[in-house]
Protein backbone atom coordinates (compact mmCIF):
# COMPACT_ATOMS: atom_id res chain seq x y z
CA UNK A 1 0.00 0.00 0.00
CA UNK A 2 1.06 3.22 -0.80
CA UNK A 3 2.13 5.96 1.97
CA UNK A 4 -0.35 8.51 1.11
CA UNK A 5 -3.71 7.94 -0.79
CA UNK A 6 -3.30 8.52 -4.63
CA UNK A 7 -5.30 11.34 -5.89
CA UNK A 8 -8.81 10.33 -8.22
CA UNK A 9 -9.16 12.27 -11.16
CA UNK A 10 -12.19 12.34 -13.60
CA UNK A 11 -9.73 11.80 -16.32
CA UNK A 12 -8.43 8.73 -14.76
CA UNK A 13 -11.64 7.44 -14.37
CA UNK A 14 -12.62 8.11 -17.91
CA UNK A 15 -9.23 6.51 -18.84
CA UNK A 16 -10.05 3.23 -17.03
CA UNK A 17 -13.56 3.24 -18.63
CA UNK A 18 -11.97 3.48 -22.37
CA UNK A 19 -11.02 -0.19 -21.57
CA UNK A 20 -14.87 -1.02 -21.46
CA UNK A 21 -16.63 -1.93 -24.80
CA UNK A 22 -20.28 -0.61 -25.21
CA UNK A 23 -23.40 -2.42 -26.26
CA UNK A 24 -22.19 -2.40 -29.82
CA UNK A 25 -19.10 -4.28 -28.49
CA UNK A 26 -17.77 -1.59 -31.02
CA UNK A 27 -15.80 0.99 -29.31
CA UNK A 28 -15.67 2.15 -25.46
CA UNK A 29 -18.07 3.56 -23.52
CA UNK A 30 -16.42 6.51 -23.34
CA UNK A 31 -15.95 7.25 -26.87
CA UNK A 32 -19.80 6.27 -27.10
CA UNK A 33 -20.60 8.96 -24.81
CA UNK A 34 -22.53 6.75 -22.56
CA UNK A 35 -20.70 7.88 -19.43
CA UNK A 36 -22.02 10.19 -16.84
CA UNK A 37 -19.72 12.49 -14.56
CA UNK A 38 -18.21 11.10 -12.12
CA UNK A 39 -18.47 11.46 -8.12
CA UNK A 40 -15.28 10.87 -6.48
CA UNK A 41 -15.12 11.33 -3.07
CA UNK A 42 -13.18 9.62 -0.09
CA UNK A 43 -11.54 6.80 -2.19
CA UNK A 44 -15.36 6.15 -3.92
CA UNK A 45 -15.97 6.78 -7.30
CA UNK A 46 -19.96 6.63 -8.80
CA UNK A 47 -20.68 7.13 -12.39
CA UNK A 48 -23.92 5.62 -14.19
CA UNK A 49 -23.97 4.66 -17.56
CA UNK A 50 -26.61 4.97 -20.19
CA UNK A 51 -27.35 2.18 -21.99
CA UNK A 52 -30.30 1.19 -24.49
CA UNK A 53 -33.90 -0.30 -22.64
CA UNK A 54 -34.05 -3.45 -24.42
CA UNK A 55 -30.35 -4.59 -24.08
CA UNK A 56 -30.61 -3.09 -20.45
CA UNK A 57 -31.37 -6.54 -19.19
CA UNK A 58 -28.18 -8.16 -20.46
CA UNK A 59 -25.73 -5.39 -19.64
CA UNK A 60 -25.13 -6.33 -16.21
CA UNK A 61 -21.57 -7.61 -16.96
CA UNK A 62 -20.89 -4.57 -18.54
CA UNK A 63 -21.67 -2.72 -15.06
CA UNK A 64 -19.65 -5.45 -13.82
CA UNK A 65 -16.63 -4.80 -16.16
CA UNK A 66 -16.57 -1.12 -15.69
CA UNK A 67 -16.76 -1.47 -11.85
CA UNK A 68 -13.60 -3.78 -12.10
CA UNK A 69 -11.12 -1.55 -14.07
CA UNK A 70 -12.45 1.01 -11.54
CA UNK A 71 -11.51 -0.57 -8.27
CA UNK A 72 -8.35 -1.98 -10.31
CA UNK A 73 -7.78 2.53 -10.35
CA UNK A 74 -4.78 3.32 -7.67
CA UNK A 75 -6.53 4.65 -4.82
CA UNK A 76 -10.02 3.35 -5.53
CA UNK A 77 -11.61 2.09 -2.42
CA UNK A 78 -14.94 1.37 -4.10
CA UNK A 79 -16.43 1.54 -6.99
CA UNK A 80 -20.30 1.91 -7.73
CA UNK A 81 -21.86 1.87 -11.47
CA UNK A 82 -25.24 1.91 -12.33
CA UNK A 83 -26.82 1.35 -15.59
CA UNK A 84 -29.19 3.80 -16.41
CA UNK A 85 -31.68 3.34 -19.68
CA UNK A 86 -33.85 5.18 -21.90
CA UNK A 87 -37.25 3.95 -22.00
CA UNK A 88 -39.15 2.19 -24.57
CA UNK A 89 -42.63 3.49 -25.05
CA UNK A 90 -45.39 1.23 -23.03
CA UNK A 91 -42.50 0.29 -20.13
CA UNK A 92 -43.73 1.68 -17.28
CA UNK A 93 -44.50 1.17 -13.27
CA UNK A 94 -48.66 1.74 -13.96
CA UNK A 95 -48.81 -1.17 -16.11
CA UNK A 96 -47.74 -3.73 -13.04
CA UNK A 97 -48.37 -1.36 -10.25
CA UNK A 98 -44.65 -1.64 -9.14
CA UNK A 99 -41.74 -0.25 -10.29
CA UNK A 100 -40.11 -2.92 -13.02
CA UNK A 101 -37.29 -3.55 -10.69
CA UNK A 102 -38.67 -3.99 -7.34
CA UNK A 103 -39.49 -7.10 -6.43
CA UNK A 104 -36.21 -8.92 -5.73
CA UNK A 105 -34.75 -11.21 -9.13
CA UNK A 106 -32.34 -13.90 -9.81
CA UNK A 107 -31.86 -12.24 -13.55
CA UNK A 108 -30.13 -9.10 -13.68
CA UNK A 109 -31.16 -5.93 -12.94
CA UNK A 110 -32.88 -3.74 -15.86
CA UNK A 111 -32.38 -0.73 -14.76
CA UNK A 112 -34.73 2.44 -15.81
CA UNK A 113 -34.56 6.01 -16.13
CA UNK A 114 -35.81 9.38 -17.44
CA UNK A 115 -35.64 9.76 -21.30
CA UNK A 116 -32.34 11.64 -21.99
CA UNK A 117 -32.37 15.10 -23.26
CA UNK A 118 -29.05 15.20 -24.58
CA UNK A 119 -28.26 17.47 -27.79
CA UNK A 120 -25.89 16.22 -30.40
CA UNK A 121 -22.73 15.95 -29.59
CA UNK A 122 -23.34 17.00 -25.89
CA UNK A 123 -21.41 15.06 -23.10
CA UNK A 124 -23.80 12.73 -20.95
CA UNK A 125 -23.53 15.12 -17.92
CA UNK A 126 -25.85 13.26 -15.16
CA UNK A 127 -28.16 12.20 -17.25
CA UNK A 128 -31.10 12.00 -15.05
CA UNK A 129 -31.05 15.42 -14.08
CA UNK A 130 -33.57 16.59 -16.44
CA UNK A 131 -36.67 18.36 -13.85
CA UNK A 132 -39.64 16.87 -13.27
CA UNK A 133 -42.10 18.82 -15.34
CA UNK A 134 -44.78 20.48 -13.68
CA UNK A 135 -42.75 20.62 -10.86
CA UNK A 136 -40.98 23.98 -9.70
CA UNK A 137 -38.60 22.40 -7.02
CA UNK A 138 -37.48 19.89 -5.64
CA UNK A 139 -36.30 19.81 -1.78
CA UNK A 140 -34.63 16.95 -0.22
CA UNK A 141 -35.20 16.58 3.53
CA UNK A 142 -32.21 14.44 5.03
CA UNK A 143 -30.35 13.66 7.63
CA UNK A 144 -26.63 12.14 8.39
CA UNK A 145 -28.23 8.73 10.65
CA UNK A 146 -31.57 7.59 11.34
CA UNK A 147 -34.61 8.10 14.07
CA UNK A 148 -33.75 12.11 14.24
CA UNK A 149 -37.61 12.49 12.80
CA UNK A 150 -36.79 13.08 9.33
CA UNK A 151 -39.96 11.74 7.80
CA UNK A 152 -41.95 13.58 10.88
CA UNK A 153 -40.28 16.79 9.85
CA UNK A 154 -40.94 16.55 5.65
CA UNK A 155 -44.26 15.95 6.67
CA UNK A 156 -44.77 18.68 8.48
CA UNK A 157 -42.78 20.67 6.56
CA UNK A 158 -44.57 19.75 3.09
CA UNK A 159 -47.89 20.42 5.36
CA UNK A 160 -46.66 24.16 6.25
CA UNK A 161 -45.91 24.94 2.76
CA UNK A 162 -49.03 23.97 1.82
CA UNK A 163 -50.40 26.04 4.85
CA UNK A 164 -48.30 28.88 3.05
CA UNK A 165 -50.24 28.83 0.07
CA UNK A 166 -48.34 26.73 -2.38
CA UNK A 167 -49.38 23.07 -3.92
CA UNK A 168 -47.48 20.63 -2.51
CA UNK A 169 -46.29 16.73 -3.09
CA UNK A 170 -44.15 14.66 -1.01
CA UNK A 171 -42.05 11.67 -2.43
CA UNK A 172 -40.82 8.83 0.36
CA UNK A 173 -37.39 7.88 -1.09
CA UNK A 174 -36.52 6.03 1.95
CA UNK A 175 -37.23 2.81 -0.43
CA UNK A 176 -36.04 0.71 1.92
CA UNK A 177 -38.23 1.70 5.13
CA UNK A 178 -41.15 3.41 3.67
CA UNK A 179 -42.62 5.50 6.61
CA UNK A 180 -45.31 7.67 4.81
CA UNK A 181 -48.39 6.02 4.25
CA UNK A 182 -47.83 5.80 7.97
CA UNK A 183 -47.29 9.37 9.08
CA UNK A 184 -49.79 10.32 6.31
CA UNK A 185 -52.14 7.65 7.02
CA UNK A 186 -52.85 6.60 3.55
CA UNK A 187 -53.36 2.88 2.67
CA UNK A 188 -54.55 1.42 -0.23
CA UNK A 189 -53.06 1.49 -4.01
CA UNK A 190 -52.60 4.08 -6.14
CA UNK A 191 -54.71 3.90 -9.58
CA UNK A 192 -52.82 3.94 -12.96
CA UNK A 193 -53.86 7.16 -15.26
CA UNK A 194 -52.28 5.96 -17.84
CA UNK A 195 -50.10 2.85 -19.30
CA UNK A 196 -47.04 3.74 -17.44
CA UNK A 197 -48.17 6.57 -15.34
CA UNK A 198 -49.62 6.36 -11.42
CA UNK A 199 -52.29 8.87 -10.06
CA UNK A 200 -50.27 9.99 -6.72
CA UNK A 201 -52.20 9.21 -3.18
CA UNK A 202 -53.76 12.40 -1.63
CA UNK A 203 -53.71 12.95 2.17
CA UNK A 204 -54.62 16.45 4.13
CA UNK A 205 -53.65 18.35 0.28
CA UNK A 206 -50.68 16.82 -0.51
CA UNK A 207 -50.10 14.63 -3.53
CA UNK A 208 -48.21 11.13 -2.09
CA UNK A 209 -46.18 8.90 -3.26
CA UNK A 210 -44.16 5.99 -1.37
CA UNK A 211 -42.79 2.40 -2.05
CA UNK A 212 -45.35 1.44 0.68
CA UNK A 213 -48.10 2.08 -1.29
CA UNK A 214 -46.88 -0.23 -3.96
CA UNK A 215 -44.95 -3.12 -2.02
CA UNK A 216 -46.17 -5.36 0.33
CA UNK A 217 -45.26 -4.47 4.08
CA UNK A 218 -43.44 -8.58 3.96
CA UNK A 219 -41.86 -8.26 1.16
CA UNK A 220 -38.32 -8.43 1.07
CA UNK A 221 -36.38 -5.75 -0.18
CA UNK A 222 -32.95 -7.36 -1.71
CA UNK A 223 -32.67 -4.27 -3.63
CA UNK A 224 -29.08 -3.58 -5.94
CA UNK A 225 -28.36 0.33 -6.24
CA UNK A 226 -29.41 0.35 -9.58
CA UNK A 227 -32.41 -1.12 -8.52
CA UNK A 228 -33.19 1.49 -5.96
CA UNK A 229 -32.58 4.28 -8.14
CA UNK A 230 -34.55 2.90 -11.11
CA UNK A 231 -37.76 2.79 -8.78
CA UNK A 232 -36.64 6.44 -7.16
CA UNK A 233 -36.25 7.95 -10.78
CA UNK A 234 -40.03 5.74 -11.63
CA UNK A 235 -41.36 7.42 -8.71
CA UNK A 236 -40.47 10.95 -9.54
CA UNK A 237 -40.80 10.77 -12.97
CA UNK A 238 -44.14 8.09 -13.12
CA UNK A 239 -46.42 9.38 -11.39
CA UNK A 240 -49.07 12.29 -12.33
CA UNK A 241 -47.72 14.96 -9.92
CA UNK A 242 -49.15 17.77 -11.81
CA UNK A 243 -48.68 21.48 -11.10
CA UNK A 244 -46.84 21.41 -7.89
CA UNK A 245 -44.77 24.45 -5.79
CA UNK A 246 -42.58 22.07 -4.40
CA UNK A 247 -42.11 18.65 -4.16
CA UNK A 248 -40.85 17.26 -0.73
CA UNK A 249 -38.64 13.92 -0.91
CA UNK A 250 -37.59 11.65 2.27
CA UNK A 251 -34.82 10.70 1.37
CA UNK A 252 -33.58 7.75 3.56
CA UNK A 253 -31.56 8.34 6.42
CA UNK A 254 -27.41 8.32 6.00
CA UNK A 255 -25.17 9.63 3.87
CA UNK A 256 -23.93 6.43 2.17
CA UNK A 257 -23.24 5.53 -1.48
CA UNK A 258 -26.86 5.01 -1.79
CA UNK A 259 -27.90 9.01 -0.32
CA UNK A 260 -25.20 9.88 -2.12
CA UNK A 261 -26.24 8.80 -5.30
CA UNK A 262 -29.73 9.55 -5.09
CA UNK A 263 -28.70 13.48 -4.15
CA UNK A 264 -26.78 13.67 -7.37
CA UNK A 265 -29.80 12.36 -9.79
CA UNK A 266 -32.90 13.74 -8.11
CA UNK A 267 -32.65 17.35 -9.96
CA UNK A 268 -33.17 19.02 -6.33
CA UNK A 269 -33.50 22.71 -5.88
CA UNK A 270 -31.52 22.56 -2.32
CA UNK A 271 -31.60 20.12 0.76
CA UNK A 272 -32.69 20.53 4.79
CA UNK A 273 -30.81 19.10 6.79
CA UNK A 274 -32.87 17.81 10.23
CA UNK A 275 -30.53 16.93 13.27
CA UNK A 276 -30.98 16.44 16.68
CA UNK A 277 -29.51 19.05 19.08
CA UNK A 278 -26.52 15.20 20.43
CA UNK A 279 -23.05 16.02 19.49
CA UNK A 280 -23.10 12.59 17.62
CA UNK A 281 -26.04 13.70 15.11
CA UNK A 282 -24.65 16.91 14.52
CA UNK A 283 -21.21 15.28 13.34
CA UNK A 284 -23.89 12.75 11.10
CA UNK A 285 -25.72 16.34 10.03
CA UNK A 286 -22.18 17.67 8.65
CA UNK A 287 -21.67 14.68 6.72
CA UNK A 288 -25.29 15.15 4.66
CA UNK A 289 -23.90 19.13 4.47
CA UNK A 290 -20.43 17.89 2.81
CA UNK A 291 -22.58 15.13 0.75
CA UNK A 292 -24.89 17.45 -0.70
CA UNK A 293 -21.42 20.33 -1.74
CA UNK A 294 -20.14 17.53 -3.31
CA UNK A 295 -23.42 16.98 -5.41
CA UNK A 296 -23.39 21.04 -5.96
CA UNK A 297 -27.04 20.62 -4.23
CA UNK A 298 -27.55 24.06 -1.91
CA UNK A 299 -28.01 23.35 1.80
CA UNK A 300 -31.02 25.67 2.26
CA UNK A 301 -30.53 25.38 6.30
CA UNK A 302 -30.35 22.93 9.32
CA UNK A 303 -33.96 22.31 11.13
CA UNK A 304 -32.80 21.31 15.03
CA UNK A 305 -35.40 18.58 15.64
CA UNK A 306 -36.12 17.43 19.34
CA UNK A 307 -34.22 20.60 20.08
CA UNK A 308 -36.04 20.81 23.85
CA UNK A 309 -38.43 19.21 26.04
CA UNK A 310 -41.78 22.00 26.47
CA UNK A 311 -43.41 20.06 29.77
CA UNK A 312 -47.27 19.30 28.41
CA UNK A 313 -48.35 19.87 31.90
CA UNK A 314 -46.85 22.97 32.55
CA UNK A 315 -45.28 24.17 29.55
CA UNK A 316 -42.23 24.99 31.13
CA UNK A 317 -39.27 24.58 28.22
CA UNK A 318 -35.61 22.18 29.25
CA UNK A 319 -32.71 22.31 27.08
CA UNK A 320 -32.18 18.42 27.66
CA UNK A 321 -29.66 17.36 25.13
CA UNK A 322 -28.41 20.69 25.32
CA UNK A 323 -29.91 22.90 22.69
CA UNK A 324 -28.53 25.16 20.38
CA UNK A 325 -25.85 22.60 18.91
CA UNK A 326 -27.52 23.17 15.65
CA UNK A 327 -27.75 26.43 15.66
CA UNK A 328 -24.34 27.19 16.38
CA UNK A 329 -23.04 24.23 14.23
CA UNK A 330 -25.47 25.77 11.27
CA UNK A 331 -23.66 29.22 12.08
CA UNK A 332 -20.11 28.05 12.11
CA UNK A 333 -20.09 26.68 9.00
CA UNK A 334 -22.19 29.21 6.84
CA UNK A 335 -25.53 27.26 6.83
CA UNK A 336 -29.04 29.03 7.50
CA UNK A 337 -30.72 27.87 10.83
CA UNK A 338 -34.19 27.07 9.45
CA UNK A 339 -35.66 26.81 13.28
CA UNK A 340 -35.85 24.53 16.30
CA UNK A 341 -38.58 21.81 16.90
CA UNK A 342 -38.77 20.61 20.32
CA UNK A 343 -39.46 17.53 21.71
CA UNK A 344 -43.36 16.62 22.49
CA UNK A 345 -45.38 14.07 22.80
CA UNK A 346 -48.20 15.89 20.39
CA UNK A 347 -46.17 15.77 17.34
CA UNK A 348 -44.78 12.58 18.42
CA UNK A 349 -48.92 10.72 18.49
CA UNK A 350 -49.61 12.97 16.03
CA UNK A 351 -47.04 11.19 13.37
CA UNK A 352 -47.44 8.22 14.66
CA UNK A 353 -51.35 7.99 14.22
CA UNK A 354 -51.10 9.37 10.87
CA UNK A 355 -52.45 13.07 11.51
CA UNK A 356 -49.12 15.28 10.85
CA UNK A 357 -49.64 17.93 13.61
CA UNK A 358 -49.76 20.74 11.34
CA UNK A 359 -52.97 19.62 9.47
CA UNK A 360 -54.88 18.32 13.23
CA UNK A 361 -53.80 21.21 14.93
CA UNK A 362 -53.31 24.06 12.89
CA UNK A 363 -53.23 26.80 15.94
CA UNK A 364 -50.52 24.75 18.21
CA UNK A 365 -47.73 26.27 18.71
CA UNK A 366 -46.03 23.39 17.01
CA UNK A 367 -47.82 23.54 14.07
CA UNK A 368 -46.63 27.76 13.72
CA UNK A 369 -42.94 26.57 14.29
CA UNK A 370 -43.27 24.26 11.40
CA UNK A 371 -44.84 26.91 8.95
CA UNK A 372 -42.27 29.12 10.25
CA UNK A 373 -39.29 26.93 8.87
CA UNK A 374 -41.40 26.20 5.29
CA UNK A 375 -41.43 30.17 5.13
CA UNK A 376 -37.83 30.20 5.91
CA UNK A 377 -37.40 26.86 3.26
CA UNK A 378 -38.92 29.57 1.13
CA UNK A 379 -37.14 32.60 1.10
CA UNK A 380 -33.66 30.56 0.99
CA UNK A 381 -35.07 28.55 -1.93
CA UNK A 382 -36.07 32.03 -3.71
CA UNK A 383 -32.81 33.13 -3.14
CA UNK A 384 -30.76 30.43 -3.95
CA UNK A 385 -33.41 30.17 -7.28
CA UNK A 386 -33.74 33.53 -7.96
CA UNK A 387 -37.97 33.66 -8.60
CA UNK A 388 -38.35 30.41 -9.30
CA UNK A 389 -40.19 29.66 -6.63
CA UNK A 390 -43.89 31.45 -5.88
CA UNK A 391 -43.26 33.34 -2.76
CA UNK A 392 -45.63 32.13 -0.27
CA UNK A 393 -48.24 34.46 1.21
CA UNK A 394 -47.22 35.02 4.49
CA UNK A 395 -49.75 32.89 7.30
CA UNK A 396 -49.28 34.02 10.93
CA UNK A 397 -51.30 32.28 13.27
CA UNK A 398 -50.65 33.68 16.78
N1 LIG B 1 -40.19 16.72 17.67
C1 LIG B 1 -40.58 15.52 18.05
N2 LIG B 1 -41.13 15.29 19.27
C2 LIG B 1 -41.50 14.06 19.66
N3 LIG B 1 -41.38 12.96 18.92
C3 LIG B 1 -40.85 13.11 17.68
C4 LIG B 1 -40.42 14.38 17.17
N4 LIG B 1 -39.95 14.21 15.91
C5 LIG B 1 -40.06 12.88 15.64
N5 LIG B 1 -40.60 12.22 16.69
C6 LIG B 1 -40.86 10.80 16.82
O1 LIG B 1 -39.60 10.13 16.70
C7 LIG B 1 -39.75 8.89 15.99
C8 LIG B 1 -38.82 8.90 14.77
O2 LIG B 1 -39.30 9.90 13.89
P1 LIG B 1 -39.22 9.74 12.31
O3 LIG B 1 -39.78 8.43 11.87
O4 LIG B 1 -39.79 10.98 11.74
O5 LIG B 1 -37.64 9.74 12.18
P2 LIG B 1 -36.70 9.44 10.96
O6 LIG B 1 -35.47 10.21 11.20
O7 LIG B 1 -37.42 9.68 9.69
O8 LIG B 1 -36.46 7.93 11.17
P3 LIG B 1 -35.93 6.81 10.15
O9 LIG B 1 -34.49 6.75 10.41
O10 LIG B 1 -36.67 5.59 10.60
O11 LIG B 1 -36.31 7.26 8.77
C9 LIG B 1 -41.23 8.80 15.64
O12 LIG B 1 -41.87 8.02 16.61
C10 LIG B 1 -41.72 10.24 15.71
O13 LIG B 1 -43.09 10.35 16.04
Amino acid sequence: MPETTPTITKDAVFDALRRVKGPDLESDIVTQELVSDPIISNGKVIVSITVPAEAASHLEPLRQAAEKVLSELPGVERAMVALTAERRPGQGMAQSGVPQNAAPRSAPPRPQSAPQQRAPGQAPQQPQKAGVPGVKAIIAVASGKGGVGKSTTAVNLALGLKANGLKVGILDADIYGPSLPRLMGIKGRPESVSERILKPMEGYGLKVMSMGFLVEEETPMIWRGPMVMSALTQMLREVAWGELDALVVDMPPGTGDAQLTMAQQVPLAGAVIVSTPQDLALIDARKGLNMFNKVNVPVLGIVENMSYFLCPHCGERSDIFGHGGAEHEAERIGVPFLGAVPLHMDIRETSDSGRPIVASEPQSEHARIYRHIADAVVKRLNVEKGAGVRQAPRVVVE
